[in-house]
């Protein structure tokens, strides 16, 4: 994986006193990725709950410690914004770093996305949450960070019933576009990732606006608009811009939801709707500004990290699943193989 874009500074103090004197592991496992379990925790002092995430510092024989501190780095950046789940501390053993984070209760969005239809989300329920994730996104953008992974398993609900709010999580690939680099070797999910990815293009900031259209359409209709029965056909399926707006698929979806959907999911970058744009897109209500007074940056400086650009590729090394009509579990179960895309 490219060190270009990280970042290798944090203000967090790492401690390398003992995790397990100041927490108590419940044996709650909230989930894993390739390189981390992420643990339910509590802290000592406080009686609070946390989510603890395990990191491995050699991976495939390499000593990854500089994209664990680019994950910090990100997080840092994201301190302030509401809808992404706040770093706590962090500590150091020889073989692994604990970042200890918000808990997140709700679990990922990916369950509501595939729950059958009187269970998943109403449209209402997805133009609050989608308000909320751009909310996030748009403070990530506004400081020249891009998440390049936003999937439904990195949306995470701060309760699932009542449906509570969105938290952000893992910023394993995220990169700061202060400058202008050349990234290889990027790793991504396929079925998320944008055209400009899959064509060794540019990408920027619009990158994570692809996905958010992946994410949008996902959480209205419970399906996955680019999987396809091979990692070539989804790859083909991206490339190719045509976004598949089935009636039965779109049954009572409001007219506003699809141009919503339909400006992100434009396969030239320049032409898709940012972040801030959005947020003032009909289908969504006049909502509060994205962060308080004060912290935001000036147009110019937002202006500018659009225009900043880094060239990706991406490997991805595992077949897709097609949906089966109506098969939740079949879609459930090609959410453990989207895991594993992520080489
Ligand atoms: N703050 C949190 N609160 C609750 N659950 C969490 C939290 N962070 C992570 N999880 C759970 O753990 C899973 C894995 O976490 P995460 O995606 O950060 O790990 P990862 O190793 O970087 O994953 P990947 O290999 O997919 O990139 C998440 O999908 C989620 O289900």
């Amino acid at each position: 994986m490219s060190r270009q874009g990280l970042v290798t500074h944090t203000q967090t103090q790492i401690r390398t006193d003992s995790f397990s004197s100041s927490y108590t592991l419940t044996g709650r496992e909230l989930g894993r990725g390739k390189f981390a379990v992420v643990r339910n925790c509590v802290e000592v002092a406080t009686g609070q709950e946390f989510a603890a995430k395990f990191l491995r510092k050699r991976r495939k024989g390499e000593d990854c410690r500089a994209e664990i501190i680019n994950e910090i780095a990100a997080l840092e950046v994201a301190a302030r914004c509401p809808h992404v789940a706040a770093l706590h501390e962090v500590y150091e053993t020889p073989n692994e770093m604990v970042l200890v984070l918000e808990c997140a209760a709700g679990g990922e969005i990916f369950q509501q996305c595939v729950a059958e239809q009187d269970e998943g989300f109403t449209e209402q329920d997805v133009v609050r949450l989608v308000q909320q994730i751009l909310t996030g996104v748009s403070h990530l953008h506004r400081h020249n960070l891009v998440h390049l992974d936003l999937k439904p398993q990195n949306i995470l609900l701060t309760s699932s019933c009542p449906l509570g709010d969105i938290r952000i999580i893992d910023f394993g690939l995220s990169r700061r576009m202060d400058a202008a680099h050349e990234m290889r070797e990027i790793l991504g999910t396929p079925e998320y990732v944008a055209p400009e990815v899959l064509n060794y293009e540019p990408i920027s900031t619009a990158t994570d606006m692809w996905s958010v259209g992946v994410l949008t359409y996902m959480m209205l209709t419970g399906e996955s608009p680019f999987l396809g029965d091979t990692k070539q056909e989804t790859f083909l399926n991206i490339s190719q811009g045509h976004v598949p707006f089935s009636p039965e698929a779109f049954a009572g979806i409001s007219p506003q939801a699809i141009d919503f959907i339909q400006g992100l999911l434009r396969k030239d970058p320049r032409e898709r709707t940012t972040a801030e744009q959005c947020l003032k897109h009909p289908w969504l209500p006049p909502g509060p500004p994205a962060e308080p007074v004060g912290q935001t940056e000036s147009t110019d400086e937002a202006e500018q990290a659009k225009e900043m650009v880094l060239v990706a590729s991406y490997t991805v090394c595992c077949p897709c699943r097609q949906r089966e009509p109506g098969g939740a579990e079949a879609f459930a179960e090609m959410r453990g193989i989207s895991s594993e895309l992520v080489c």
